[in-house]
């Protein structure tokens, strides 16, 4: 967040706050933002964060209802955490475990209608990494009646989707050279998340099977997306229809055909490429997209959201290019 936020013309950074590294300087624990290495990092309190016109909260679920609440109406607060992003106060409780805590506007301003729910908010939830590449992925087959409501989705992520507390299932010797599946069976919390989004695009519900799996790789989302095709749909199609999606989106690019999308290609960047292809021997649509987990799937989403939520030019200060190789 913060090495999009210096690249930002329309943003100043205010105060820094941390929990355990409350105290230290930034440079201590992120050294690599050095035009703010020196900057001391301070308690996260309704004090420290007052009068700031943009306040982006990055804490652990749960957590996000308490701080807000002391922030004002004028303040604009962007949740990276999962505590706003559900409307189903049931599914809540049965994936997070606590009381929900309400519903924002949600930061996928691709999806249909996300601009309008945005434009002017003063609380947006941004989504969780997942649920941005996969709803990308198959929001436009969706919305276009071509796809039976019931997906199958297995994604990789690397390891910094799970943040940086110590995991022993992280340890790099259980990591590198190794990929495993985790939340199998409709177990992943992401799972309420990508059903909302994919059943608002098709008005009517749609069951998915979400997969979720972990690869030797710091940064990235590679998600392969399926949903057997409707009766009569045909390849140009099923291609034209990703073309209107997503011709005017500054950050989601369709691939030429016979091209998919890798994690490399997008690492750094707020940018998702996809591709899709109809299996017609299977009978199924198949949708890969790619993402950097830590850009589109959360920073860049929400400095995105912050740019239309502020009448700001939604593109400004975000890089559109991945770093290769
Ligand atoms: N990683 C990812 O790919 C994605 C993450 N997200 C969301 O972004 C948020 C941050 O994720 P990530 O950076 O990976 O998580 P980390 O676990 O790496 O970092 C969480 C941070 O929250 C701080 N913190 C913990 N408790 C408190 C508290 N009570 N008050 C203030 N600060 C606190 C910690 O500060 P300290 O170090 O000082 O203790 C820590 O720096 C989470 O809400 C996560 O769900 C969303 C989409 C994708
Ligand atoms: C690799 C890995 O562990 N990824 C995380 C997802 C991170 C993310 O987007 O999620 P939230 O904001 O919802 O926490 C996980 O599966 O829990």
């Amino acid at each position: 967040m913060l090495r999009l936020l210096l690249a930002h013309p329309g943003v100043r950074i205010g105060a820094l706050t941390a929990n355990s590294n409350a105290g230290q300087k930034l440079g201590s624990v992120q050294p690599h933002l050095l035009p703010l290495a020196g900057r001391v990092l301070e308690p996260t309190s309704a004090e420290v964060l007052a009068g700031h016109d943009v306040v982006f909260l990055a804490l652990p679920h749960g957590q996000s209802a308490a701080v807000a609440a002391e922030l004002g109406d004028g303040t604009l607060v962007i949740d990276c955490g999962a505590d706003f992003r559900l409307e189903d106060a049931g599914e809540w409780e049965r994936f997070y475990g606590s009381a929900h805590a309400g519903t924002w506007p949600y930061g996928l301003p691709e999806l249909p209608g996300g601009r309008q729910a945005l434009k002017g908010s003063r609380r947006i939830a941004v989504p969780g990494c997942y649920p941005t590449a996969v709803s990308l992925a198959l929001f436009p087959a969706y919305g276009a009646g071509l796809a039976e409501p019931e997906a199958v989705i297995v994604a990789a992520s690397g390891t910094s989707g799970a943040g940086k507390a110590a995991k022993p299932h992280l340890l790099g010797s259980e990591v590198m050279g190794s990929m495993s599946p985790y939340g199998v069976g409709g177990g992943h919390r992401h799972t309420p998340e990508i059903v909302q989004n994919l059943s608002a695009a098709a008005g009517e519900p749609v069951t998915v099977s979400f997969t979720p799996t972990l690869a030797p790789m710091s940064r990235g989302i590679l998600a392969t997306c399926s949903a057997k095709a409707r009766p009569g749909v045909t390849a140009e199609g099923l291609r034209a229809a990703y073309e209107k999606a997503f011709a005017d989106e500054p950050f989601v690019h369709l691939l030429p055909e016979g091209q998919w999308p890798a994690t490399a290609a997008v690492c750094g960047a707020n940018t998702a490429l996809v591709q899709v292809a109809l299996d017609e021997a299977a009978g199924r649509i198949v949708v890969v997209s790619a993402i950097d987990n830590l850009t589109k799937g959360t920073a860049g989403g929400a400095v995105q959201s912050m740019n239309i939520a502020l009448g700001l030019p939604e593109e400004l200060g975000l890089p559109a290019t991945g770093v290769a190789p």
